[in-house]
């Protein structure tokens, strides 16, 4: 969404409650779930109950994970008029920003752990290779020193 959201009123929202064109109004967003029908976890039909109003008040009381509040921003295409950078949407906007931040920092430690991986993996080729020379020179030089004091 850009600077200016576009500002629909509910009489407009209640004009898409259709399985092919589904809005319904959370905490002052408009969102377009037309396409999230089919990947919603808790169906569609509950989508299509809602379609058309306010659901803030069945949203908010499934308690809903940071990531669904993150998938508010993705699909939403505008605001009621009232709509005001409330704490609620504020949160809203940091779980999105959460999201996209959790994904980054998943592939920095993917990366730091694969790093790590290969490090042990040198230390357990190498560190077996260490001791058995160590082995062979102790017991080399053990020889050596007791074939000189015999001479
Ligand atoms: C009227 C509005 C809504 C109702 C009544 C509702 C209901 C539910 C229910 C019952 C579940 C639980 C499924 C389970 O535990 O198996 C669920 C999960 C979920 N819903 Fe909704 N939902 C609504 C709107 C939305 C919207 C608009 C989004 C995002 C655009 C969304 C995203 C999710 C996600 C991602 C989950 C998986 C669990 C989680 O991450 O919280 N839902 N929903």
């Amino acid at each position: 969404m850009g600077g200016n959201p576009r500002v629909f009123d509910l009489s407009h929202v209640a004009l898409h409650t259709t399985r092919n064109d589904c809005w319904l109004v959370i905490n002052g967003r408009v969102i377009d779930v037309t396409k999230f029908l089919e990947e919603h976890p808790g169906g569609e039909e509950v989508l299509l109950e809602a379609a058309g109003k306010d659901a803030t008040k069945e949203f908010e009381a499934i308690g809903h994970s940071k990531a669904a509040y993150g998938l508010l921003l993705k699909y939403q295409v505008g605001v009621t008029p009232g709509f005001k950078h409330t704490n609620a949407a504020r949160a809203e906007d940091d779980a999105g920003e959460d999201t996209k931040a959790r994904a980054y920092v998943m592939t920095g430690s993917a990366i730091k752990d694969d790093k790590k991986i290969r490090c042990l993996g040198a230390i357990e080729f190498v560190l077996p290779l260490v001791v058995a020379s160590f082995a062979f020179w102790y017991r080399y030089s053990a020889g050596l020193t007791g074939m000189m004091m015999t001479e």
